[in-house]
């Protein structure tokens, strides 16, 4: 559940009136999410998403993800759009949090993927991807190569409690991963998140993508490989490679991968396994029972690190590219 801070009817009115979006009618907290506090706020102008964000998330940050959104809405990019405050603010302030309101989205999310969703998101990351090129902040990437040793170094004493013999398999994916991790690749704004829960559909149509909250300036590709991860496997852990060709056709019939990028799909999907395994690892491991964060099962992604340990061309996640040998 992800209502972490309580809000009242009299607190939520008086912040609703630095608004312009008219009167509350109703408003109910949200049970997904894992990061933030939202809430669902109907008024009289419409419907609409109250986010408090939480301690995860940096204050400084929150420029950056708001003005992203509000810049790839601009360009026709299916996303909220925030709703600035009278005084032209973005970013108030609610029972002690920072909060933001944003468009609601009609839609909802896939628990079950087909291959055709997995088109879908392939043509949408790549859209977002080419809508991003100009936009003008910057935000690094804490959770990528460099960021992943911090985190196991809090993590690795307790590893093997999880698996017997986690530890050392991790340690040498990280050392490979730090020694081969491409650098010269295209850069641009990346979501760096979008699983299955952030993007939503009306049927078969995807109307939107939702949670920028790791969204930061990094290798364009890194995200196809968040993806093939989030979409492409199945839950006994294989890869789906039919579901793989289409989320890679949807990707290429908006921007063509370059050989390059293509070439280190390998790579980049073992460490975005690994970055997500990390991340549930720590939580796992340092977040009390009953504690309100979601935990999520860092064995979903160890099991897909090895999968990527045995694969050594883009072909074998279902790439068809001219020019990049199998
Ligand atoms: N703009 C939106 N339109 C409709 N629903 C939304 C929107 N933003 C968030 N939600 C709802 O809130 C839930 C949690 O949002 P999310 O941004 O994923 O939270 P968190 O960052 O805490 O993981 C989503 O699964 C969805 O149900
Ligand atoms: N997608 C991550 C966790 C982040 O959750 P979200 O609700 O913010 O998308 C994972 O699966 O580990």
């Amino acid at each position: 559940m992800a209502v972490y801070t309580d809000i009242n009817e009299i607190d939520l009115a008086a912040f609703l009136a630095e608004y312009d979006i008219g009167g509350l009618l109703s408003y109910k907290g949200i049970a997904e999410g894992v990061e933030n506090s939202n809430y669902l706020l109907h008024t009289e102008k419409g419907s609409f998403i109250l986010t408090l964000y939480e301690k995860r998330v940096n204050r400084g940050d929150l420029p950056f993800f708001l003005g992203l959104m509000q810049h790839l809405a601009g360009k026709g990019i299916d996303c909220p759009l925030p709703v600035h405050q009278k005084n032209g603010a973005m970013i108030g302030e609610l029972a002690g949090r920072p909060a933001a309101i944003v468009t609601f989205l009609e839609g909802m999310w896939m628990r079950r993927p087909t291959v055709a969703h997995c088109q879908a998101v392939g043509e949408a990351l790549a859209r977002m991807h080419l809508a991003g090129l100009d936009f003008p902040m910057r935000r690094e990437n804490a959770l990528s190569v460099s960021g992943w040793r911090p985190l196991w170094d809090n993590a690795k004493d307790r590893a093997d409690e999880v698996e017997q013999g986690l530890a050392a398999e991790t340690e040498a994916d990280l050392a490979f991963l730090e020694a081969n991790w491409p650098s010269d690749l295209p850069v641009g704004v990346i979501h760096a998140d979008l699983f299955p829960d952030n993007v939503f559909f009306l049927g078969t149509r995807l109307s939107g993508l939702i949670d920028f909250y790791f969204a930061c300036t990094d290798l364009l590709a890194y995200d196809v490989a968040v993806c093939l991860n989030a979409w492409c496997f199945e839950k006994d852990f294989s890869f789906n490679l039919t579901k793989g060709t289409a989320l890679l056709r949807g990707y290429n019939s908006v921007r063509p991968l370059s050989a390059d990028e293509a070439g280190a799909l390998p790579v980049l999907a073992r460490g975005a396994a690994l970055r997500f395994m990390l991340t549930r690892l720590y939580d796992w491991l340092t977040v009390p029972d009953g504690s309100f964060v979601v935990k999520k099962d860092p064995m979903e992604y160890i099991r897909r690190m090895r999968f990527h340990r045995q694969i050594h061309s883009p072909v074998e996640y279902g790439l068809v590219l001219k020019g990049v040998d199998a």
